[in-house]
């Protein structure tokens, strides 16, 4: 369990890189002493404040480019802040990029060595822990051999196996182990477990969000540099997935405004999605029927027309999904003003997260007039015994030794 000592104090830190604009090296001779025009600073951390308390887990979570790694390697001291300070208890581990730390040309056992004398251990502390390393890394055959020839998968077994083998106080692990096959991931994951029994302190980047959840006590979102959330992984995990559902849409409004042509073929004028007896926009619940109601209209009328809808996930997989023909018992009349019919879905039992309905107007032959993509989006709240899209009320018995 953490205590309350701070093993990092990250106090308003800033990284600045300056990103150069010329794309060839002409470009660059023909620029030179010009060369401030073409260069623009970016602010990948922008007055990050984080402690990071003894014993605790703490996963890093946000978009692609939001500064993780980054951050990251502030906390190690790979690289300095433009502002602020970190400042750091203990010895520290980090398994960050792929190879760093690793020297091309010597061989796993010398790089063994080094990498241990490197994060503080002398050659008689090395030697004790070697066989133990080795066996951890699977790579026994290997260990003789130049890195260089190391598949990525290989140089992140042993660079994890000997950065939990130097004694950590504070473990640092980017995206990394993502490298390894699955059987090294779990022995990945089982040791960190161990070491969170220990006390140790745990600092990881992953955009697994099932990890996080499982595996943190506390998560930060980072968006553009800044801590736009640090406290309850779930709530962290709910509020990064909402970024990313704004920038979807944001990007599919983009899509469609570009491509935008006067609707000649009628369209999908809304769709709304609610949990019967409750409002538009309220939390639907496992067992709850939820209603679907599509509105739709044809500027000079068409025959035979389909409604079809879809439900999808955050990740954009579709989850449900149903369409008029189905219904054999409802006959729709010709469209041409706007018309409103609707789906229900009788005790739906989706799991937590956030959906999306995409709603299609078809004609005769399945050719799709109009696509409202993301046209309405529902919620299901947090439920802690499962993740998935599936809700299931489980039970769980000990059926003894
Ligand atoms: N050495 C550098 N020079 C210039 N820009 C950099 C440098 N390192 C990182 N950046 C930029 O800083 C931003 C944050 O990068 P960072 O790697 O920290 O993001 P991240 O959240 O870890 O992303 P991802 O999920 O894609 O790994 C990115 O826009 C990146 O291009």
């Amino acid at each position: 369990m953490a205590s309350h000592v701070p093993v990092v104090e990250i106090n308003d830190v800033s990284k600045r890189f300056i990103i150069r604009k010329e794309k060839s090296l002409k470009e660059r001779l023909v620029n030179a002493g010009r060369s401030k025009q073409f260069k623009e600073d970016f602010w990948a951390l922008k007055n990050v404040s984080l402690e990071i308390e003894s014993g605790s887990t703490i996963g890093l979570i946000g978009p692609n480019g939001s500064g993780k790694s980054t951050l990251l390697k502030t906390i190690g001291g790979i690289i300095q802040p433009t502002s602020g300070s970190v400042q750091r208890r203990g010895r520290l581990a980090a398994l960050l990029e792929l190879g760093a730390g690793f020297h091309q040309d010597l061989t796993g056992r010398e790089n063994v060595y080094l990498n241990a004398s490197i994060l503080g251990l002398s050659r008689r502390q090395t030697d004790l822990y070697f066989d133990d390393i080795v066996e951890f890394s699977g790579i026994k055959d290997f260990i003789d051999t130049q890195v260089k020839f190391y598949s990525s998968g290989m140089y992140v077994r042993l660079a994890f196996a000997v950065a939990v083998h130097v004694d950590p106080d504070l473990l640092l692990v980017d995206e990394v182990l993502a490298v390894g096959d699955e059987a090294f991931q779990r022995k990945c994951l089982d040791k960190i477990r161990s070491f969170q029994a220990e006390g140790r302190t745990i600092v990881l980047v992953t955009h697994s969000l099932g990890q996080v959840t499982e595996l943190c006590d506390r998560a930060v979102l980072l968006s553009k540099g800044q801590v736009m959330f640090d406290g309850v992984p779930h709530e962290a995990v709910r509020d990064f997935r909402d970024i990313l559902e704004e920038r979807r849409v944001d990007e599919v409004t983009a899509k469609a405004e570009k491509a935008h042509e006067p609707v000649q073929e009628g369209r999908v004028v809304e769709t709304v999605v609610f949990a019967r007896g409750r409002e538009v926009g309220d939390d639907i619940h496992p067992g709850d029927d939820i209603i679907i109601r599509a509105t739709f209209e044809h500027p000079t009328g068409i025959d035979d027309w389909i409604a079809a809808v879809q439900i999808d996930s955050t990740m954009g997989t579709a989850v449900y999904g149903t369409a008029s023909p189905r219904f054999e018992n409802v006959h729709l009349p010709r469209l041409t003003s706007p018309r409103t019919i609707e789906f229900v879905i009788k005790n739906a039992q989706f799991g937590t997260g956030r959906y999306f309905i995409n709603t299609s107007l078809m004609d005769k032959e399945k050719r799709h007039l109009h696509d409202a993509v993301q046209n309405a989006t529902f919620e299901v709240p947090y439920y802690p015994l499962a993740v998935g899209v599936l809700h299931a009320e489980p039970e769980m018995r000990d059926l003894g030794a």
